[in-house]
């Protein structure tokens, strides 16, 4: 039998649960990760706060690392809560000999003042920390107090603060690498995170909540470390990491008459979501896109005029007209000719892949474009225009770019192996496309997308998603024509009032 792979969190021990170990442990068994614990301090704490910290014994934590160790080694490592200046040094030593990833959430709490925290991260100890870490997430008091930076109340990190944080926690490490400097604690309508590495500063935004919870941090820094285990980027484990911790404080559960414990296991839903805006644009989220006059179901992907008459004649309403390699006269000439067309029928919702400027110009009902043309094309002109705007997204932080342009619908991919282009992504599987169209709920109907064929379109349908969007199922079939009749069978979509009296 193979061990099962485990994740370590190397923290305090809170009685009441809500932070420190006992959230770390609780918020992977959620994720489905088996957790493991060594103790760094016994706290006596209530929903009031902490009111004494005992540090533990140097001989028995270095011990049950080592035996710990003899298992295997960890996935992942989390630290938490360190305040003795002994327990900081074993602690290092520990896991600068690991390869594995290494979130460190420093902690400033030694609420009594007994166990000064200068003395435990002083003389060396937190550099050593931040250097081997490769996520270190702290909010901007925990930052404030280790690198001794003056206050910062509004707006983007000053240049002081990403200085030192290059100068002294980023600049010796790998290129991954990365601080989040949490916006829990700040003030404003927005709560921030701010995601700097050596060469880029990223707000992730959310919605601030009427209140904290205790323990938030600690849900957090879990999630990043369980998804450096499993390979997601630094940025797209603080993206999940932010949604998460988002709705467990809103979801937080009273603990006492003090303040109530963040949630680890809080369903996530669109309130919850964070937002990236892109580069120049305002933390403040833009006026939505147009919605959906229909619902979705099959949505086939085609790449030319011809396949969107066909479609038409045989009674698909959501179609995407997705050409390659035609530039010019030509090219316009599709997009309207299948703009046309689409018109004549009530109830289509035909969108153009790409080529927004044409779309616009032919009067289409949509554009769908991909993560890197968010950067190009000029949304504000596809907003006036009352176009609908369709995104695509393959991560957690690519979810967070497409909320902060509030499109009208979000696309998933790919949901299985694809051989129609080369996708630098893994595939989300059924259970995590159900995930992700959670997130994304109520605010967004979700299309899924990416190696669906007609056999796996009532999974895929069962996941919760609006639509199926295909390419091969369709223009590769043997038969399309019985192919188009079998998937409306499946899932058949044109709910729209227009078509229904139409159809009367
Ligand atoms: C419904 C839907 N989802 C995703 C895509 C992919 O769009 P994009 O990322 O722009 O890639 P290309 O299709 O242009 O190769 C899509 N077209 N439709
Ligand atoms: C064009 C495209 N975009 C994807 C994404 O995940 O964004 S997957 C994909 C290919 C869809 O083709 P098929 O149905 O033949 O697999
Ligand atoms: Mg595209």
């Amino acid at each position: 039998m193979t061990t099962t792979a485990y994740l370590l969190t190397i923290d305090a021990h809170d009685p009441t649960g809500g932070s420190g170990q006992a959230a770390d442990l609780a918020t992977w068994a959620a994720l489905g990760w088996r957790g493991t614990s060594i103790t760094t301090a016994l706290t006596a704490q209530n929903s009031y706060g902490v009111q004494g910290v005992q540090a533990a014994e140097v001989a028995l934590l270095r011990n049950s690392l080592r035996t710990l160790l003899a298992d295997g080694e960890p996935a992942a490592v989390k630290i938490g809560m360190i305040s003795h200046a002994a327990v900081a040094e074993e602690v290092a030593q520990f896991v600068e000999a690991r390869q594995c990833p290494v979130v460190w959430d420093p902690q400033l709490a030694s609420a009594d003042g007994s166990e000064p925290w200068a003395q435990a991260h002083g003389g060396g100890l937190a550099m050593r920390l931040a250097q081997r870490a490769d996520l270190i997430t702290a909010n901007r008091a925990e930052a404030s107090a280790l690198l001794d930076l003056p206050a910062w109340e509004m707006g983007p990190p000053p240049a002081a603060w990403i200085n030192a944080i290059r100068s002294r926690w980023l600049e010796a490490g790998a290129p991954h690498r990365a601080v989040v400097v949490k916006g829990g604690n700040a003030w404003g309508a927005h709560s921030t995170d701010w995601y700097i590495t050596s060469s880029t500063v990223l707000p992730l935004v959310s919605r601030r909540l009427p209140r904290s919870a205790h323990g938030s941090g600690s849900v957090h820094a879990s999630v990043c470390a369980a998804r450096l285990a499993e390979g997601w980027s630094v940025l797209d484990a603080a993206a999940e990491a932010q949604l998460r911790a988002h709705a467990g404080i809103d979801q937080a559960i009273a603990a006492g008459p003090g303040r109530p414990n963040t949630r680890t296991d809080a369903r996530a839903d669109s309130d919850d979501l964070p937002w990236l805006p892109l580069p120049g644009q305002s933390e403040e989220a833009p006026p939505d896109f147009a919605r959906l006059s229909g619902q979705i179901g099959f949505y086939p992907v085609v790449p030319d005029a011809d396949w969107v008459l066909r479609l038409l004649e045989w009674g698909v309403c959501t179609i995407q007209l997705r050409i390659k390699e035609i530039e010019g006269a030509e090219l316009r000439m599709q997009i309207r000719e299948a703009v046309q067309a689409a018109r004549e029928v009530p109830g289509t919702q035909l969108f153009i892949n790409d080529h927004w400027r044409e779309a616009i110009e032919a009067g289409a009902y949509g554009v769908h474009l991909g993560q890197d043309d968010v950067h190009t094309a000029d949304l504000p002109a596809i907003h006036t225009a009352g176009l609908r705007l369709g995104l695509s997204t393959h991560t957690p932080a690519e979810i967070a770019r497409a909320h902060a342009l509030r499109p009208s619908y979000i696309a998933l991919g790919p949901v299985f192996p694809t051989t129609l282009k080369a996708m630098p992504y893994r595939p989300l599987g059924l259970e995590r496309l159900t995930q992700w169209r959670q997130w994304l709920s109520p605010r967004y109907p979700v299309v899924a997308i990416g190696g669906i064929s007609l056999g796996q379109m009532s999974a895929v349908r069962a996941t919760g998603v609006s639509g199926a969007a295909v390419v091969s199922a369709v223009t590769q079939a043997v038969n399309p024509r019985l192919a188009v009749r079998e998937a409306l069978h499946i899932w058949p979509a044109c709910a729209d009032e227009a078509v229904a009296q139409a159809m009367v």
